[in-house]
């Protein structure tokens, strides 16, 4: 038996579990720039400039490095209900909590997904200053909103199922002509996804991603993290994405845990948008400019806790993984496809 799901509106927020509180915020506010919408020694609330519920990111002190909770608003608190009821006919872990649960937010519905997410959902929350018009308090890095999870689960096919019957819709993806799926982006906002999945081994979570309103933005936190000789902090890019199209850079937090910075993909919101699907041996699909995606990118993810706050077991990929599909058989990927002369980066192989 099924129950219909709730009517979910975006991503909204990350708990994330960090190993040293003081060296999490100093990345996360000194050098990124959020906002801090409340902080005490445990726990710290922090939000992008636009946002006006209380936060989009929780930063926990904690023994091992994770994410605890992938939030997601929902248009009604009878979606609340829907939710508990949708999750219980897939036979999945459960629990209510009241409100205050979650600082800044009412009841909270929290759920370990089919796939073995932390997945919460909520619709009352603390409405705090939105700070769109404040740019004196906007660095030349400013980071405006939360844009997107991305998870990384053995099964891009099943778990993409799972969430279009949770009403996402799916807007690109990454194939090969044997029909394997590598990858799959699903919106429930308008622009390319609220979350993507990424053929590896899972449940762990790929990164999280904020949007900035320009290209320049994401190029000074480069040059800000140079002078601040934490170059190391940049994992790939910054470049311009095949799929999505979105300006980008990749970084990693003290925890290693992943932070992308993204900025102008496209809208989808039509009920016939056209889904745009990649060959995984185009060079381009990743990076448009063909540059190569850096081993780590693919291997290394965050662990996600369950609802007791351990580690979710790992299920391992059992389809072709699309680091060995392209690097490892290099000479099958192309930049035209139709060019048997080359056409692929040698050079550009790690
Ligand atoms: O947000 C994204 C958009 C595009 C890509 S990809 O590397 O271009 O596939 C990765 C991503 O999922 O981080
Ligand atoms: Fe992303």
């Amino acid at each position: 038996m099924t129950a219909a799901p709730p009517d979910i509106l975006r991503c909204a927020y990350l708990e994330l579990v960090v190993g040293d509180l003081a060296a999490a915020r100093e990345f996360y506010v000194d050098v990124l720039g959020l906002v801090v919408t409340e902080e005490n020694g445990r726990e710290i609330h922090l939000r992008a400039l636009e946002e006006f519920i209380h936060h989009n990111l929780v930063l926990r002190e904690g023994p091992v490095p994770a994410v605890a909770a992938f939030g997601f608003r929902v248009r009604t608190p009878r979606d609340l209900d829907a939710a508990e009821a949708h999750y219980r006919a897939l036979g999945c872990a459960v629990r209510r909590e009241p409100p205050g649960f979650r600082t800044g937010v009412g009841e909270v519905v929290r759920v370990l997904d089919p796939l073995g997410f932390p997945y919460e959902f909520f619709h009352d929350v603390a409405h705090v200053p939105r700070l769109t018009w404040r740019y004196e308090q906007y660095g030349a890095g400013a980071i405006v909103r939360l844009d997107h999870f991305n998870q990384v689960c053995p099964d891009v096919v099943a778990g993409a199922a799972y969430l279009e019957g949770l009403g996402f819709k799916r807007t690109e993806d990454i194939r090969d002509d044997d029909g394997v799926t590598y990858a799959a982006w699903l919106a429930r906002k308008d622009t390319v996804h609220d979350t993507a999945l990424t053929g590896g081994a899972g449940p762990r979570m790929h990164h999280i991603a904020f949007a900035t309103h320009e290209r320049h933005n994401i190029l000074y936190i480069c040059d800000k993290l140079g002078a601040l000789r934490r170059s190391d902090a940049i994992e790939r890019g910054p470049g311009r994405h095949g799929v999505s199209n979105a300006f980008y850079l990749y970084l990693r937090d003290p925890d290693g845990h992943r932070i992308e910075v993204y900025t102008q993909d496209y809208y989808t919101g039509d009920p016939d948008n056209p889904v745009v699907t990649w060959d995984v041996h185009d060079e381009q699909r990743r990076d448009w400019w063909g540059h190569p995606v850096v081993p780590s990118w693919y291997t290394e993810a965050s662990t996600v806790l369950d609802l007791d706050g351990d580690p979710v077991p790992l299920r391992e990929r059992e389809e072709p993984a699309e680091m060995d599909v392209t690097v490892g058989a290099d000479g099958f990927s192309y930049t035209r496809k139709d060019d048997t002369g080359g056409g692929f980066k040698l050079g550009g192989q790690l």
